[in-house]
């Protein structure tokens, strides 16, 4: 690490809540997530590319980090010799996510990356085994004691920002307490994912908008709001919704990098806090009340999947930083999933695709890529093939209704969401309607209506 990067005096002065956004961030509205093993460099690049405007690192575990005798996992988790992750030019805004349970070990391991990002993020969602395994994430939401010391430690002694990512509590009341909290312990930015610690994998449901939009109004700093962002539409309704100041989407932008393009800039908080605490976010949002009818859609964030996924190897390729052969996978198999369930030959190549023995540490570096390139080149094929067929079609007229979700389903060759068929009712002794997926994400439904969104395998 350079130690003049960090030096106070070439570093200017330290911003908190509302400036730190509006003047280091810029104010952003669409976000990417921290996502294990899918959020890092190559795909920042593409990201930003197509309509991102902060995103953060994958998670890093501060004990890990900060243990000098793992060198791999350095390097593999945040390369800092290669210069670019965290550039200025083309890496920021930039937040680096660290789980832990140990102050010491967590300011530590901040302190080597203050001077490559512009806040450092603690993970306070993940409900995972592992996470429990390792008594960080969502198994420290009963320690409130430990999760002041972990954010009041960094607070006072990094150079930057630190802000927290957590989950709601059952009772809109408790997560009220739980965000002031996490605040008043110095919290500059707060991340609300509106699922409880219990929503994960197959029974992840619907994200619960009203607790984040209950923290929104409770809070001076500023929140961004997480979970239920499928289509572009759903940005809109979640804004509105919920009054945050910005959406954080993980599988959507995961599924379609190109979620986030062509958005209308969407101005920024006004200058004091309260003053962007809505009392009414429908009538204070600058965005316009949805209709019942499902809005159009927006051909630039459809674009085709097989292209956003050969830009993204090309990234890949033109990079110093190594980028793991899983997330490369990880990334190919999200992308292109509309058309690989139809072109099975073409996804069993792909998981065949053998590069340089253990995954987990080969780097990519010269033609390594190829019969990643190649497996592209002919899905492109073969997609250009299947839109020359329905030439003079429009989006609207070639989209079809997933029947159990009500949701859009866009031709095959299209960048799109992906949502599970929702699991199968249980055995009931008497008939009883349909159970219906909304296709509507804009209301946060009461609990008994949360049967429904139907998310895809997720590793935190
Ligand atoms: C592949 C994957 C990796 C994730 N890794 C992290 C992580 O490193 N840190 C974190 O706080 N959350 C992580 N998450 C959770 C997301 O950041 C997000 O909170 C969650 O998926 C809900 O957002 P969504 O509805 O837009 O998917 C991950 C999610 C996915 C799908």
């Amino acid at each position: 690490m350079s130690s003049t990067i960090s030096d106070s005096t070439t570093r200017p002065k330290k911003l908190g809540g509302y400036d730190f956004y509006r003047e280091v961030l810029r104010s952003p509205k669409y976000i990417v997530a921290p996502m294990v093993d899918q959020s890092e460099l190559a795909w920042r690049r593409l990201s930003r590319r197509y309509g991102a405007q902060l995103i953060y690192t994958p998670m890093i575990n501060a004990k890990m980090w900060a243990d000098e005798s793992h060198k791999h996992y350095r390097i593999n988790n945040f390369d800092i010799v290669s210069g670019e992750e965290g550039d200025p030019a083309t890496d920021r805004p930039l937040i680096v996510q660290f789980c832990a349970n140990d102050p010491e070990k967590l300011l530590a391991s901040a302190k080597m990356l203050e001077g490559y990002c512009d806040a450092v993020d603690i993970n306070l969602g993940c409900p995972q085994d592992i996470a429990k395994k390792g008594r960080y994430g969502a198994f420290l939401m009963d320690d409130w004691d430990l999760i002041y010391k972990l954010i009041n430690t960094l607070h006072t002694n990094l150079s930057i920002p630190v802000t927290a990512k957590f989950r709601v509590f059952p009772t809109v009341e408790k997560t009220v307490e739980y965000a002031k909290m996490l605040e008043r312990a110095g919290a500059q930015i707060l991340t609300c994912h509106g699922r409880l610690k219990e929503q994960r994998g197959q029974a992840s449901g619907l994200a619960d908008w009203s607790k984040i939009r209950a923290v929104k109004e409770a809070v001076s700093v500023p929140v961004f709001a997480n979970g239920n962002i499928l289509f572009q539409s759903d940005i809109e309704d979640c804004l509105r919704a919920t009054g945050a100041d910005g959406v954080m989407s993980a599988e959507g932008q995961l599924y379609n990098a190109a979620l986030f393009a062509g958005l209308p800039p969407i101005p920024g908080p006004s200058s004091s806090s309260s003053s962007s605490t809505p009392s009414d976010p429908s009538s204070s949002s600058p965005i316009p009340s949805s209709s019942t009818l499902p809005p159009p859609l927006n051909a630039e964030s459809h674009p085709s999947h097989v292209d956003l996924a050969l830009e993204y190897l090309s990234i890949v390729q033109s990079l110093k930083t190594r980028t793991s052969v899983s997330a490369v996978k990880g990334h190919l198999f999200k992308l292109m999933r509309p058309a690989l369930s139809r072109e099975t030959d073409l996804r069993e190549q792909m998981g065949k695709v053998k590069i340089g023995g253990k995954d987990a540490d080969v780097s990519l570096e010269g033609g390594a890529l190829q019969p990643y390139v190649d497996i592209c080149l002919e899905m492109k094929r073969r997609m250009e093939r299947d839109a020359k067929a329905v030439e003079g079609k429009t989006l609207e007229e070639l989209v079809t209704i997933d029947e159990p979700t009500g949701l859009r389903v866009l031709p095959h060759w299209l960048a799109q969401p992906y949502f599970r068929p929702p699991p199968p009712p249980p055995p009931k002794k008497e008939k009883e309607p349909k159970p219906r997926l909304s296709i509507n994400l804009s209301a946060s439904l009461p609990a008994a209506e949360t049967t429904v969104v139907v998310p895809a395998k997720r590793t935190i």
